[in-house]
């Protein structure tokens, strides 16, 4: 197999190497036995077969690796090419990592890191500056340079203790119910014209556009089927909600529950249009949003956010695999001109001094022999980098160091995102 590499023989720090466990990309014929690993160790339970059958349809298999003993596949990670808007709109190939398992008979052996190493090596040589994922749990990351760099709010929405105040021209708008996927191209086109607008959003790859109306029984928990309504202002569709309703009564009458899967608005009017409706759902008093930007207007136009029950989440994880380009690819808010000196042990490529010159127009990342400004390591630059965690917060954690006094002030303020925090649209 052209692209098969023995872990026991890539000269890598794999601890997989000692009971001869062989990683190599994955043939579309093993892909049963690779996806049967990923669900077992997440629980077990099978997935509905259009779920899985998308999952294969996505799954894009000389970028994804497999970790084998003899001929049981022990160690499952993907990798999807993306595109991800950074701070300025530009559009950044990104490396998405994802279905990272390994079995639970071969755990904590060096299995992860062995797939990490391999992975990390190809991201580079195929030229993408950055690597991206979710994280079942945080802890797993950070060793291989991932800061969360993203956050989500989720929300359980008392929706009749906090009412919305919308803005003028909401009743300019027109909501009407449609089938999700007869409406699929028109929200494709509202999703598409948000994408630069926002850091962090994935440009819509070929065939990614059914995750969003897929809609399996076994996901419904005693909810409706997906639910669609788009809002349309002058003939234009201009956002779109999809949910279900889980109908509930209680002694003291009905208490449903509307569940937002996904909602996207071209303009505040739009988008008060779409919260609105979701508030106002006949027998329903709760509305539950998972998710959501941490900046979003529902936020600011409800009378008791606390009855919203906000919480905050980690969400997308960013690793810089190639720091000169991926901080040339991101604008900056204010003029800054900072040597970093960047500590990357596990992409030793990365380490050293970087001077970073730049502006909201572009920048230029240069090695550099000129002494450090401010000195970090990889992760956080990640945490950093879509401008949504500021350097002065992660220096207050003691995760970046001063070197030059003022440079903490004159970086933080120029790698913020400026109008819109970033958010991870959808799983992956
Ligand atoms: C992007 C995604 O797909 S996220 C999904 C990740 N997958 C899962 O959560 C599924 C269930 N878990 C698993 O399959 C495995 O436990 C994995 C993939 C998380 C870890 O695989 P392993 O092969 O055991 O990891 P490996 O042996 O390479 O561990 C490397 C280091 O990470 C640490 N580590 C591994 N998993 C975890 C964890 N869940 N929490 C904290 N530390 C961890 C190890 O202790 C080890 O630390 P050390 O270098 O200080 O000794």
């Amino acid at each position: 197999m052209a692209n098969e590499r023995t872990s026991g023989t890539s000269g890598v720090t794999d601890g997989s190497a000692d009971f001869g466990t062989s990683l190599r990309t994955l043939e579309p014929d093993e892909w049963d036995k690779a996806y049967a690993t990923l669900l077992r160790a997440f629980g077990g339970v099978e997935e509905a077969p259009e779920e899985r059958e998308l999952w294969n349809a996505l799954t894009e298999f000389d970028r994804f690796l497999a970790v084998w003993d003899g001929d049981a596949c022990v160690g499952t990670a993907g990798a999807f090419s993306f595109r991800l808007t950074v701070p300025g709109g530009a559009s950044v190939p990104a490396a998405g990592v994802t279905m990272v398992s390994v079995a639970a008979t071969h755990r904590r052996r060096g299995v992860l890191t062995s797939m990490m190493r391999r992975q990390l090596d190809d991201v580079r040589s195929w030229g993408e500056p950055l690597a991206v994922l979710t994280a079942s749990e945080p802890a797993i990351y950070g060793r291989f340079g991932y800061g969360a760099a993203s956050f989500q709010v989720n929300a359980e929405i008392d929706t009749r203790r906090a009412g919305l105040s919308v803005p003028a021209g909401t009743d300019d708008v027109r909501l009407r119910y449609a089938a999700p996927a007869d409406v699929l191209a028109a929200c494709e086109a509202v999703y598409a014209r948000l994408v630069p607008r926002r850091p962090g959003m994935l440009e819509r790859r070929p065939g990614w556009e059914r995750l969003g109306v897929l809609d399996p029984e076994s996901d419904r928990d005693g909810a409706s089927p997906l639910q669609c309504v788009v809002a349309e202002r002058d003939g234009e569709t201009v956002g779109y909600a999809r949910f279900r309703v889980k109908p509930g009564w209680g002694p003291a009458g009905p208490d449903g529950t509307v569940i937002l899967s996904a909602l996207d608005a071209l303009d505040p009017a739009a988008d008060a249009a779409l919260w609105r409706f979701l508030f106002d759902i006949d027998l329903t008093s709760t509305l539950v949003a998972r998710g959501r930007p941490v900046d979003e207007g529902w936020q600011y136009m409800v009378s008791d956010v606390r009855r919203c029950r906000p919480t905050l989440r980690d969400a997308l994880y960013v690793r810089l695999v190639d720091v000169g380009a991926a901080l040339r690819a991101r604008t900056y808010q204010a003029p800054v001109d900072v040597v970093l000196e960047v500590e990357d042990a596990f992409c030793p490529w990365n380490m050293g001094r970087w001077r970073l010159s730049g502006d909201p127009k572009g920048a230029s990342c240069e090695r550099t022999e000129d002494a450090a400004d401010l000195a970090l390591s990889v992760r956080e630059l990640g945490a950093a980098y879509l401008g949504g965690v500021g350097l002065g917060a992660l220096a207050a954690a003691g995760r970046v160091r001063e070197v030059r006094q003022g440079a903490l002030a004159e970086a933080s303020l120029a790698f913020g995102s400026g109008g819109a925090a970033p958010w991870l649209p959808h799983g992956f």
